[in-house]
């Protein structure tokens, strides 16, 4: 589990970036970390990594304290930054170094990541493409088994198969015990793959929802015109009409749309946050 308490960070001579979060991250579930560019989201990641240190508050992931940076910290947590280092050794030679170090590294998981992704094990690292290097640094990610698996925007740079593959991959080897994070502007991409959402807008957490509580307060559809729809929280054209999101007050069932939703939580923020921090007294849609 993750615990996130009061956090809050800033960089040196800046405003703060996050601001008393508060957070509780399960075992066994993909969360989807959403937010604006600039808003904190590698920053959060950075923090749960122990590359950066609150300024206040308490962050806990498993048992350790990743400000500490103990061994035994590192071997259950596994980060992908967005533009990862290229050393200038084979993938072949880097998960038989560096696998070393994770105690449930599966090679044979490995090669079969790098050929779903078409990485050709032999080549340097440092002569990959962006793309190419993406995909041999996420084969090893999902080969490491460790506990707690951070991606940074994981599908930046991927070409259309390899998010495809991206996906299944990921989709297949989740265990009840870890916990994964992607933080991504992919939302279509993570419609299928998270459990649950957070969205960080300012410096807070606007949205910390499952998928399921999202689809029992919410429900999206597709009508012909906007009049005589009840309880609209809001609204996109689209070419035969309209797509919308409604409160759920009929306890219908749809599938939930996370470009709606993070579009709707930008456009509505306090509705949102009353919606989704169980506060009483919410504030109606408009
Ligand atoms: N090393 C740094 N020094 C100073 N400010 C930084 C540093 N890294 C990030 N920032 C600032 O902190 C804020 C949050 O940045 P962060 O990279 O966490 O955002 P993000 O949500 O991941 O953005 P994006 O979606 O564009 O990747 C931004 O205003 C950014 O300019």
């Amino acid at each position: 589990m993750i615990s996130i308490k009061n956090v809050s960070y800033a960089y040196r001579g800046k405003e703060k970036v996050l601001n008393d979060v508060n957070l509780q991250l399960d075992m066994g579930k993909v969360y989807g970390l959403l937010g604006k560019n600039g808003i904190g989201k590698s920053t959060l990641l950075g923090l749960l990594s122990g590359l950066l240190f609150p300024g206040s508050g308490e962050i806990l992931v498993g048992g350790n304290e990743p400000r500490k940076r103990q061994l035994s910290f590192f071997r259950e947590i596994y980060y992908l930054p967005d533009n990862p280092d290229a050393p200038s050794i084979s993938a072949k030679n880097y998960a038989k170094s560096f696998g070393k170090f994770y105690p449930d590294f599966n090679p044979d998981f490995f090669d079969e990541c790098l050929a779903k992704f078409e990485v050709s094990p032999g080549q340097k690292l440092s002569n990959l493409s962006h793309g190419q290097l993406k995909k041999a640094m996420l084969a090893f990610a999902l080969s490491t088994n460790v506990p707690y698996i951070f991606l940074d925007e994981p599908t930046n740079g991927l070409d259309i198969t390899s998010r495809k593959n991206f996906n299944k991959l990921l989709a297949g080897m989740v265990q009840p015990f870890q916990c994964i994070v992607i933080s991504s502007h992919q939302m279509l991409e993570l419609n299928n793959l998270v459990d649950h959402i957070i969205i960080l807008q300012d410096d807070k957490v606007l949205v910390n929802s499952s998928i399921e509580e999202i689809g029992h307060k919410l429900y999206f559809n597709i009508v012909k015109q906007l009049e005589g729809n009840d309880h609209l929280v809001y609204s996109e054209n689209i070419l035969l009409g309209y797509a919308i999101i409604q409160e759920n007050r009929h306890h219908l069932s749809s599938p939930v749309n996370l470009e709606m939703l993070f579009n709707a939580a930008m456009e509505q923020p306090d509705y949102f946050a009353s919606l989704f921090s169980g506060h009483k007294n919410i504030v109606h849609a408009v």
